[in-house]
């Protein structure tokens, strides 16, 4: 059932026109919760009854049957702030604001067929422009704005969902509607839609949705009132009125002892509800003999949502459980209260247009009273004063919190007007009221701080990381030690054998050399013994001389052994001198085992040098020490340096105000420089001047603001102030002047003034008429010419003036003007007088025998849209005039407008690109069509095609109608269509 609601705003909620920076993704977000310390055991299980409680408080709602025991609140704080639904996020704060516009109704479409609609949407810019005649409108802008052809589901989705989706999420939220009487304010808010479900309204939807997002062991209860009178009192227990506003002087919350408040569990039991409530409002209304609603509805929705805190790895998060999932974990369960407030005010029209009286006048002053107290808590909160008069009505202490109260409140007010140029001034007002508002920002709860404790967990995980490191080399390099320690050893092992063998082996070279010598020295005393020998044998031989050949043989022996000594003293000198060479390389390599010893005892000592190192690690060790202090000291900084921060940040906000004021005090004085400057470029761009506008107009297409449309009054202020000393009489001498330039000036002063409708009597009261009549026909000048077809086309708007302007040749005038210039300027206002000579019936045969149907027929070959618009708009207003003629029987006979070719031009510009021609030309052969007398035309020409292509495809409902009547009425038409068709 907890489905929750599936977030549109994104695609069909207000776009931002203006509104908050972006957050940080870091920071602090606060939210108010009630605790779990009062009793959750609540009588709303019950039943659905009305229950009456000792009161109902908003943001502490006090549910039925619960004791008052007092709610603990608490702040959360998640370390992270998630920037979903940016847009949403980040625009909370600001006031939404919508416009509707009503479809016409069947008193708009008799009162007003002759009058073009005040009101122009566009809706794809957003934009809705007000036009106060056919020269002048205004345009503004809106987060939404809905044509008179929107469904109730997407003005319920751009306007309504986002506030219900915040709702539900545990915000306050509130949806109003604004607008005169009769302009849909209780059909967008309050419609049943009993038989016919896209009909609902904004209270059901909303109902609707929160139904199905809320679980079984959530609550949802209404309370429904009406402010009338400056008294409250309870729709859905009638009996109870004036029924006290609470007000806690503390958290400042609104409470209203004695309401009744009734737990919803579907949707219809809700809407039973609505229509108790709806039918109590009209009981009511009849008592007081008013035929609309003229009290203040206030529809209060409090929710109230199970939600418990997680907490994992020290983060925070919130989640929609069921209460009995919390038992036995580490969740923390709370209840989380939240409030909707849905307003239909009464109709905002002034009490003079209204024609109140009496009991009346007085409702109407108290509607007005909280009306107007509204609209100035209004302007004080668009213009940030600080002072925002909230106490002045009953209304704007019930809104408190919806306006920029201390609660973070999101609202959408939607504004409803109608169509009708009557109401012209109510229209202006309630868009005025909602320009206002959309400057509103609510206070918005999501708080900025910085996140300390994030900090300072990366900054232990940061010591925790250096202190693993640390730990790791040390023990690296206690490895690295026992290492070179383990190769020292063995270095030192083979050093001490190589020196052990050494030792062995220069023994025994030593004992072999002894022994050697043994035996050289036993070889020479046998040499020594054989020398002697021989010495002896020669002794023999000299002594025995007989046996000469012995001796002979004797010597031979002697030599023989002499050679073998030799040879074996040559073989023991050479073994001897291998010998001293192998001790000589024992030595060498003796040698080399003693340096590699040295560098083993270097290498020793090196890695001896670099336990030292240990002694660095530990000074590393007293600095992570230190940095712990330093870090400590950091955070207090940092705490000082913040709130340092939010001073300067103050202060450079105050400045930036100031800046801000300055700036908009420099521009205000230059813009009345440049306007005095460009003064008179101005009036030509007000009469439509092309040159003028072309150094003008840029610049007021670059300005569109409210500060020039002040400008722009200013300077008509300004011109009537020069009239008012110079004397009307005065300027209008100078239309006569011989100076053209001077002409130029005062036609355009003349011009000027006849915009407003309290000069026109009076210009022509002093010969202004005939003046301009004069300059018409005499002057060359184009700009003269132009000129002065648009001052008589603003006194042609006079029906006072019109008859003058005829009986004086206007009209033949006009259309010499019209045949001979190309310029489109003037062929406008020309056509623009003759459109509203032709809403005069009883000028209409004059006009035709003066040439005027026919010049503002040929004034289409410009080719201009706008030309083309006021042609359309003049014969639409010829037409008009004839069929009422025969409707009332005053008339009779084919239009006027046949022969000068009227029906043909219309059906050739059906298709035309601009809306308002084509509506004209739609209404025109609408109106032509009532008359039997043309239906021959309509055949001939191929005009029944048209209107049957008129009743099937006009953008306008109300036009289609009309065609459609002109089909049917007919029985030509009823045939031919039948036939054809
Ligand atoms: N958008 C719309 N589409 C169709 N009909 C509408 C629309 N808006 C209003 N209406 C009709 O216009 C009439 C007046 O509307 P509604 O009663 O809602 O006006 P209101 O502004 O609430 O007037 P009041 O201030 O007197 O209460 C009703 O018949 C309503 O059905």
């Amino acid at each position: 059932m907890a489905s929750g609601l599936r977030s549109s705003s994104s695609s069909s909620s207000f776009t931002t026109a203006a509104g908050g920076g972006a957050l940080s993704s870091s920071g602090r977000f606060e939210r108010q919760l009630h605790g779990n310390g009062s009793s959750s055991s609540s009588s709303s299980s019950s039943s659905s009854a009305v229950s009456t409680q000792g009161g109902v408080s908003f943001g502490q709602t006090h549910l039925p049957g619960r004791s008052k025991a007092p709610s603990s609140r608490r702040s959360v704080t998640p370390n992270s702030r998630t920037n979903s639904g940016s847009d949403y996020e980040e625009d909370r704060g600001r006031v939404r604001v919508a416009v509707r516009l009503r479809p016409k109704n069947a008193e708009d479409i008799i009162l007003d067929s002759d009058f073009a609609d005040c009101v122009e949407l566009q809706p794809e810019l957003k934009r809705l422009k007000l036009r106060k005649n056919n020269w002048t409108s205004e345009s503004y802008r809106f987060d939404e704005v809905f044509t008179e052809t929107a469904s109730q589901k997407r003005v319920y989705e751009v306007v309504a969902k986002p506030v219900v989706e915040s709702v539900l999420n545990g915000y306050s939220g509130t949806v109003m509607a604004y607008g005169q009487t009769g302009t849909g304010k209780t059909y967008t808010l309050g419609k049943l839609g009993k038989d016919d479900a896209s009909e609902r309204g904004i209270m059901a939807r909303a109902l609707e949705d929160i139904l199905a997002s809320v679980s079984a062991s959530d609550c949802v209860e209404v309370s429904y009132f009406q402010l009338y009178m400056e008294c409250i009192q309870d729709l859905l227990a009638p009996e109870k009125i004036n029924i006290p506003i609470n007000e806690d002087p503390k958290t400042g919350e609104i409470s209203l002892p004695g309401a009744s408040v009734v737990k919803v569990q579907n949707l219809d039991q809700f809407s039973q509800l609505l229509q108790i409530g709806e039918a109590n409002r009209h009981a009511a209304n009849t008592k007081l003999n008013t035929e609309s609603s003229r009290s203040h509805a206030i529809l209060m929705v409090y929710i109230r949502r199970s939600v418990h805190e997680k907490v994992e790895d020290g983060i925070t998060s919130w989640e929609k459980v069921p209460r009995t999932t919390l038992s036995g974990s580490n969740a923390i369960p709370l209840i989380r209260k939240s409030k909707l407030l849905i307003v239909d005010l009464a109709g905002s029209e002034r009490i003079d247009k209204s024609g109140s009286e009496g009991h009346l006048l007085e409702e109407a002053k108290f509607i007005n009273l909280s009306l107007t107290s509204l609209g100035k808590c209004i302007n004080a909160l668009a213009e940030n004063s600080p002072h925002i008069p909230l106490r002045d009505s009953k209304l704007t202490r019930l809104l408190r919190d919806s306006f920029g109260g201390h609660c973070s409140a999101r609202t959408s007010l939607i504004i409803t007007i109608g169509p009708s140029a009557r109401h012209y001034a109510e229209t202006t007002s309630s868009v005025m009221f909602g320009q206002r508002a959309i400057k509103i920002v609510n206070m918005v709860k999501l708080k900025e701080e910085f996140d300390y404790e994030g900090l300072c967990r990366k900054l232990e995980h940061q010591v925790d990381h250096l202190t693993a490191e640390v730990e790791r080399k040390q023990k690296l390099r206690e490895d690295d030690k026992y290492k070179l320690e383990k190769e020292l050893k063995e270095c030192q092992d083979s050093f001490a054998e190589a020196k052990r063998n050494l030792i062995t082996r220069s023994e025994f070279l030593e004992k072999e050399n002894t022994r050697l010598e043994v035996e050289m020295k036993d070889l020479l005393n046998e040499l020594k013994c054989q020398k002697d020998h021989n010495d002896l044998m020669s002794e023999k031989a000299a002594r025995l001389e007989v046996n000469i050949k012995c001796s002979k043989q004797h010597q031979l022996e002697s030599s023989t052994y002499q050679k073998v000594l030799a040879d074996t003293t040559q073989m023991y000198e050479k073994k001897i001198a291998e010998l001293i060479k192998q001790l000589k390389d024992e030595h060498a390599h003796a040698k080399s085992v003693e340096e590699q010893l040295n560098a083993m005892k270097k290498l020793l000592n090196d890695s001896q040098k670099t336990i030292q190192g240990q002694k660095e690690v530990d000074e590393l060790t007293v600095k992570l020490q230190e940095m712990y202090q330093l870090h400590g000291q950091t955070l207090s900084e940092l705490q000082s340096l913040k709130s340092e921060q939010e001073g300067l940040l103050g202060e450079k906000a105050r400045l930036n105000e100031e800046l801000q004021a300055v700036r908009e005090r420099l521009s205000v004085e230059e813009n009345q420089r440049k306007t005095i400057e460009y003064e008179l470029d101005k009036i030509l761009y007000m009469n439509g001047n092309t040159k003028a506008s072309s150094t003008f107009g840029t610049r007021i297409g670059s300005q569109k603001t409210n500060s020039l449309r002040e400008t722009l009054s200013g300077q008509r202020a300004t011109i009537a102030k020069i009239c008012e000393e110079v004397g009307l009489q005065k300027i209008l001498q100078l239309l006569t002047s011989e100076d053209s330039d001077v002409q130029i000036h005062a036609v355009k002063v003349v011009a000027n003034l006849a915009a407003e409708d309290f000069n026109q009597e009076k210009i022509v009261e002093e010969g202004g008429l005939d003046a301009l009549l004069m300059l018409l026909r005499s002057s060359q000048n184009t700009t003269i010419l132009r000129v002065t077809s648009g001052a008589i086309a603003n006194l042609a708007m006079n029906e006072l003036n019109q008859g003058l302007i005829m009986s004086k040749g206007g009209a033949q005038l006009l259309a010499k003007i019209a045949s001979k210039t190309t310029d489109l300027q003037t062929l406008r206002m020309v056509a623009g007088a003759l459109a509203n000579l032709c809403g005069n019936e009883k000028l209409h045969i004059m006009l035709k025998e003066d040439g005027g149907i026919k010049a503002l027929l040929e004034m289409g070959r410009s080719g201009s849209n706008d030309v083309t618009a006021q042609i359309a708009r003049g014969i639409a207003n010829f037409a008009k005039c004839e069929s009422r003629g025969i409707n009332l029987g005053q008339r009779k006979g084919r239009s006027l407008l046949m022969d000068d070719g009227a029906l043909g031009w219309l059906i050739a510009n059906s298709n035309n690109s601009s809306t308002s021609a084509q509506r004209h030309v739609e209404l025109a052969l609408c109106h032509l069509a009532q008359n039997e007398d043309n239906v021959e035309d309509f055949i001939s020409s191929g005009g029944v095609k048209e209107l049957v292509r008129i009743s099937v495809e006009s953008s306008r409902e109300d036009i289609r109608n009309l065609a459609k009547k002109m089909l049917r009425s007919s029985p030509t038409f009823r045939t031919i269509k039948a036939e054809k068709y």
